[in-house]
């Protein structure tokens, strides 16, 4: 993998924009060339960088496939839900981009089987039997104990080699029970991208980037194997990186 692409911006708005302005471009050049365009959204700040933003870009909304990186096993009208924000600020600001585009995990199956439900949805969506599927762009977001997706530090799920798609019901961030992409997964995209701001992620933000922690923390794990790494900073975010950009 080609060192990280890393973008600083002045505050969180003009991150948000930067985002928005990258997946719109990923997601044109996506379906110009292979006809969809495959995303994976995760909960956190990202859900209003995303659903202030992209709703009035441009772009074929029928085309897209939206999929979640990874979702609180939580009924949709539970305030916790990582869906139910992005319906309403997206999926139903969009005309063409009708529910069935938009993939949630089912919170009523036991969560093990919600966690084979939704691997099971998302190889029919790519067309793909067994493997691992190729996501266009995965937005990601990094907790302040360096994890990513549902994927903590210290977790045996950190080496997961085989399923798609995991249950987790010991999460050390409540809700406990999540179902989440596994590293493989994540790995195989083309574009994965974090976005994280504010002075209280400049820590995390230096010791990912450039800590060479052993074991590394989850989110330096994020190594896509064909594929780039994009972080979007604000400066308050950025303000410990070593190496100035
Ligand atoms: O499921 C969750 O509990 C959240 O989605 C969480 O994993 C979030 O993505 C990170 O904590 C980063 O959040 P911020 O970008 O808001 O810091």
């Amino acid at each position: 993998m080609a060192a990280p692409m890393i973008t600083v911006e002045e505050n969180d708005s003009l991150v948000a924009n930067s985002l928005c302005s990258f997946v719109i471009e990923r997601a044109n050049e996506a379906i110009e060339k292979r006809g969809k365009f495959f995303i994976g959204l995760s909960g956190g700040s990202v859900v209003k960088y995303l659903c202030n933003g992209l709703p009035s870009l441009k772009t074929d909304w029928s085309k897209w496939r939206i999929f979640f990186c990874d979702e609180r096993f939580v009924s949709y009208d539970n305030p916790d839900c990582t869906y139910t924000p992005y319906k309403e600020g997206l999926a139903d600001k969009v005309e063409m981009l009708i529910d069935v585009n938009i993939y949630p995990i089912k919170p009523e199956l036991p969560v093990e089987e919600c966690a084979k439900d939704y691997a099971s949805k998302m190889l029919k969506c790519f067309d793909i039997k067994s493997g691992f599927p190729r996501f266009d762009v995965l937005i990601l977001g990094m907790g302040p104990d360096g994890h990513t997706c549902s994927l903590f530090p210290g977790h045996p799920l950190l080496e997961e080699s085989s399923k798609v798609i995991a249950a987790i019901t010991d999460s050390p961030k409540p809700p406990p029970s999540r179902v989440t992409m596994t590293l493989p997964v994540v790995n195989n995209c083309r574009n994965a991208v974090f976005a994280s701001c504010g002075a209280s992620k400049a820590e995390m933000v230096q010791r990912v980037l450039e800590g060479n922690e052993s074991p590394p923390l989850p989110a330096a794990m994020v190594r896509p194997t064909d594929g780039s790494l994009h972080w979007f900073l604000d400066k308050a975010a950025a303000a410990n990186l070593k190496n100035k950009l």
